[in-house]
């Protein structure tokens, strides 16, 4: 997912020729230009996405820059690791920061307990997607080091200010607002730089860096408890802020090696023109259209199990069982899933992306309806392990499923649009749960409720393939019938876009 923010590299390369030939019919094409591979299977699957790319000038495109493919950037890719660990390793931990809130700031005969207290997590799960769409902006207007080194101190000051809170309602403020943005702002520039300094590498410093987060996940929840218990929960978070701290000297970092947009403004103005801001080619294509509200509804249950497990186990299997042994096998499996998916997505030819999604947001609902019927310890190590490696895969195929569907131009708006999006089911999912919990007196059926949404979304999801199925048949049809003004044209109406998608579906040797 995340990973494709980086492709925003591109919008530095955009020159002037290209933002002046903005029309439809340029972009998406392009970018499908720039990968030999997809070429080729373009060419093999009827010749007709070969035909339309003759028409289309690849020269106004990239000016050279040569990446670095390693040298500083091998610093920069540690201090991104670091952030994407820091941001999203303290989110994944919630679950035990959650129970703490409840013993700290909850009193016993509060009928709405656990509700409230979801809401300090799931607000500031949501605020870091929620903010993902104006960061872009702030992020190709000030540059990576300056939004990064911003957004860690603004996270700082609210994580600090956390510690200090002595009821919940300020915490929604504090830990849910004002760090939450943060992070957001932290998070993103760490992913755009790293298209400063490698080009080839891309995937794999993806990886890497993504994997940050997974590192963090294993380790931090042992560490959370054992400082909770020790030093109390104003200390912890206290001590959890020298993370941010370590954060604004990452970003210190991020020395920025291509050129600033400059060409995209208007002479005398100090912003971008809107078409820029606000890329509204996106959403010609009809595959984009469908994935940007299926994903979110595939999603409501996704944080539940990092808000609640920890409390369900604890009810279940009592005070000393091992749950954060159950985070560490999230952690692990998906470090692992991001690593072989990412592969996978990249070499296997034909695997249909989308429902490699479809698949591992299903397996990742089954997992949370499984939670409630393990009554042995293993068991949920178990569905964990599962949980870990789908959802690895589900996020390390985000970029390249938005890379297919809209074109390497558009993918950072379309990824920034894609998260601001999923921050409405991150942030109600864990409350619904809560309440559930609150009035029934066991997880169970918000577990069971939290797989349901990935059948619906994931439904939504399989139109995809066959929408890009269509248009490309389409496409085929009018080659083949006629003229290039024909093709032209249809591709104007159409948007043009997903074509390397489009291409793979049609594909009859499709692996899934
Ligand atoms: N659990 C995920 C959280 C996440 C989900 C979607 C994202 O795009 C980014 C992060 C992780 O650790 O990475």
């Amino acid at each position: 997912m995340t990973e494709g923010t980086n492709m925003t590299d591109n919008e530095y390369e955009t020159t002037e020729e290209t933002v002046a030939a903005e029309p439809a019919e340029e972009t998406p094409m392009k970018s499908f230009e720039t990968r030999p591979d997809e070429v080729e299977e373009n060419n093999e699957n009827g010749g007709s996405n070969g035909a339309i790319q003759e028409q289309v000038p690849v020269t106004a495109e990239e000016p050279e820059f040569e990446h670095p493919e390693g040298g500083w950037g091998w610093v920069v890719v540690l201090a991104a690791m670091w952030c994407n660990g820091a941001v999203f390793g303290i989110q994944n931990a919630f679950g035990i920061l959650f129970m703490a809130l409840l013993k700290e700031f909850g009193s016993a005969d509060d009928a709405d307990l656990r509700f409230k207290t979801a809401w300090v997590g799931s607000l500031s799960m949501g605020m870091i997607f929620f903010c993902s769409p104006i960061v872009s902006v702030f992020t190709d207007l000030l540059g990576c080091r300056v939004t990064a080194m911003g957004g860690a101190a603004v996270g700082l000051v609210g994580l600090l200010a956390s510690s200090f809170v002595k009821s919940l309602g300020p915490m929604y403020f504090t830990y849910g607002i004002v760090f939450a943005t943060g992070c957001s702002f932290a998070y993103q520039p760490s992913l755009v730089i790293l298209g400063h300094y490698f080009k080839k590498r891309l995937c794999l410093v993806n990886g890497i860096v993504t994997a940050g987060s997974s590192a963090f996940t294993v380790t931090l929840p042992f560490i959370l408890s054992s400082l909770l218990e020790k030093v109390g929960l104003q200390n912890t978070m206290r001590i959890l802020s020298i993370l941010m701290f370590i954060l604004m000297l990452a970003g210190l970092t991020y020395t920025p090696l291509l050129p600033k947009p400059v060409n995209s403004k208007k002479p005398g103005s100090c912003c971008p023109p809107m078409s820029k801001v606000f890329n509204v080619s996106i959403w010609k294509s009809l595959g984009y259209r469908i994935w940007v509200f299926g994903i979110p509804a595939a999603l409501y249950g996704y944080f539940v199990p990092y808000v609640h497990l920890m409390k369900h186990v604890q009810e279940r299997f009592g005070e000393d069982a091992n749950k954060e042994l159950l985070l560490m096998c999230i952690g692990i499996t998906s470090g692992v899933g991001r690593l072989i998916f990412g592969q996978v997505a990249d070499y296997v030819h034909g695997v249909n992306k989308v429902y490699l999604q479809v698949s591992s947001v299903m397996v990742i609902g089954v997992m949370s309806m499984m939670i409630p019927l393990c009554h042995v310890f293993g068991g949920l190590i178990a569905v964990c392990l599962l949980m870990g490696l789908f959802d690895g895969c589900f996020i390390c195929i985000m970029a390249p499923i938005a890379f297919e569907l809209v074109g390497s131009q558009n993918v950072s708006q379309a990824i920034g649009f894609l998260l601001g999006m999923m921050s409405v089911p991150m942030t109600v999912g864990p409350p619904i749960a809560g309440f559930l919990r609150d009035r029934l007196g066991s997880y169970d059926v918000a577990f069971y409720l939290a797989g349901i949404p990935p059948i619906v979304g994931g439904a939504m999801l399989c139109l995809i393939p066959w929408v890009e199925a269509r248009r490309i048949r389409r496409e085929q049809e009018a080659a083949t019938d006629g003229t290039q003004e024909q093709m032209l044209k249809f591709k104007r109406d159409s948007g043009g876009q997903g074509d390397a998608l489009a291409a793979k579906t049609a594909d009859p040797n499709s692996v899934i």
